[in-house]
C-alpha cells in the first residue's frame, strides 16, 4: 500500500460497533480517614471496550470494580472523569431513549399497574394512547404477564416485577439495553426462567445488551463474550468469547460450558483485589467474588 493510501484516521469505529469505550477514567474526591482533606481515589483506569451491534456483552468483576459505574457512564447518568463512550458514533452526554435501563431494585411505580409501568416511556415519547395499549399489551405478553395487566407492583412476585421492569425497557424500542443485576433479587429457579426468557427476546428483538453480573454461570449462559473486570482500579482484564451454540436450553451441563465458567473463575482468582478470599468446598464461585453474590 502507497503511503498515500493510509487512511488519516486510523480509529475510524467499525459499521458493527454500538457502543464504543475509549480509555475511560473515573476518579472519586474521598475524604481521609483520620483528617478532613481530600485525596483521590480512581475507581476506574483506562478502560476500552467496543460492543458489536446486535451483541450480547456480560461484565463480570469483584465487588467494587466499577461495574455499575460504568454502566451509569453508558445509560449517561454518569460522565466518566475522562476518556468518551460512543453509541453510533455519537458521543454520549446524557441519558436518552435509544438506552434501556433494567436495574435490580425493580424501580417500578408502585402508584401504577402493571400496564401503566410499560407505558411510562410511551408517554415519554408522546405515542397516542391507543397505540400505547397496543404496544405494552405485545411486551406485557412477550414477558410472560398476560392477565396480570391491571396488577399493582406490590400485588406481584419478585420475577413478575422484574418482567415488568424488562417489559417497560423494552416497550419504547431502545437500541440498547443496560442491565444492572437485574435477576439477583429472585430465587435460583425463577433466575433460571427469566435468564431463558430475555435470551428468548433478545433474539427475536435484536437488541444489544450490556448485562452486569457478579454471577460466572449466567455470563456464561447468556452472553457472546464476558468482558472481566479487575479492580483498584476497575479496569478490563480480559474478554472471554463464549461460543456455546444457540438456544442454549441445557447447556449448562456441557463440558464447554464447564471450560468457559473455569476459564473466567482463575481470571477472577488471579485478581489481587480479590485473592484474600478463599473459595471454600461447595460454594458458589459468584460468592467468591462478593458476598452479596447469588447466581
Ligand atoms: N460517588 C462516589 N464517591 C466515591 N467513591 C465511589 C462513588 N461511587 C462509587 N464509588 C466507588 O467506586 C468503586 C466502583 O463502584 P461500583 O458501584 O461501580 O462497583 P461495582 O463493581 O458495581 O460493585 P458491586 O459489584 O459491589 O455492585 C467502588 O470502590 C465504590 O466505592
Amino acid at each position: 500500500m502507497s503511503e498515500n493510501n493510509i487512511p488519516f484516521v486510523t480509529s475510524v469505529q467499525e459499521k458493527s460497533d454500538k457502543i464504543v469505550a475509549r480509555n475511560i477514567h473515573q476518579v472519586y474526591k474521598i475524604k481521609q480517614q483520620d483528617s478532613d482533606s481530600l485525596t483521590n481515589f480512581e475507581a476506574i483506569k483506562q478502560l476500552d471496550l467496543t460492543v458489536k451491534q446486535g451483541e450480547f456483552l456480560a461484565i463480570v468483576g469483584p465487588s467494587g470494580c466499577g461495574k455499575s459505574t460504568f454502566l451509569d457512564m453508558i445509560a449517561g447518568l454518569a460522565k466518566p472523569s475522562s476518556g468518551e463512550i460512543f453509541i453510533d458514533n455519537r458521543k454520549i452526554t446524557g441519558p436518552a431513549l435509544d438506552r434501556g435501563i433494567v436495574l435490580q431494585g425493580y424501580a417500578l411505580f408502585p402508584w401504577r399497574t402493571v400496564r401503566k409501568n410499560v407505558e411510562f416511556g410511551l408517554e415519554i415519547k408522546k405515542i397516542p394512547e391507543k397505540d400505547r395499549k397496543d404496544i405494552s399489551q405485545r411486551y406485557i405478553e412477550l414477558v410472560g404477564l398476560k392477565n396480570f395487566e391491571e396488577r399493582y407492583p406490590h400485588e406481584l412476585s419478585g420475577g413478575m416485577k422484574q418482567r415488568v421492569a424488562i417489559a417497560r425497557a423494552l416497550a419504547y424500542d431502545p437500541e440498547v439495553l443496560l442491565m444492572d443485576e437485574p435477576f439477583a433479587a429472585v430465587d435460583a429457579q425463577t433466575r433460571e426462567t427469566l435468564q431463558e426468557e430475555l435470551l428468548r427476546i433478545w433474539e427475536q428483538t435484536k437488541k444489544t445488551i450490556v448485562f452486569v453480573t457478579h454471577g460466572i454461570d449466567e455470563a456464561v449462559f447468556l452472553a457472546d463474550r464476558v468482558a472481566v473486570m479487575t479492580a483498584n482500579p476497575g479496569t478490563i482484564k480480559d474478554i472471554i468469547t463464549i461460543n456455546l451454540p444457540r438456544p442454549r436450553d441445557g447447556i449448562r451441563s456441557s463440558a464447554e460450558f464447564g471450560w468457559a465458567r473455569h476459564k473466567i473463575w482463575e481470571l477472577l482468582q488471579n485478581d489481587p483485589s480479590a485473592a484474600n478470599k478463599v473459595k471454600p468446598e461447595n460454594q458458589d464461585i459468584a460468592d467468591f467474588i462478593s458476598p452479596s453474590a447469588a447466581l
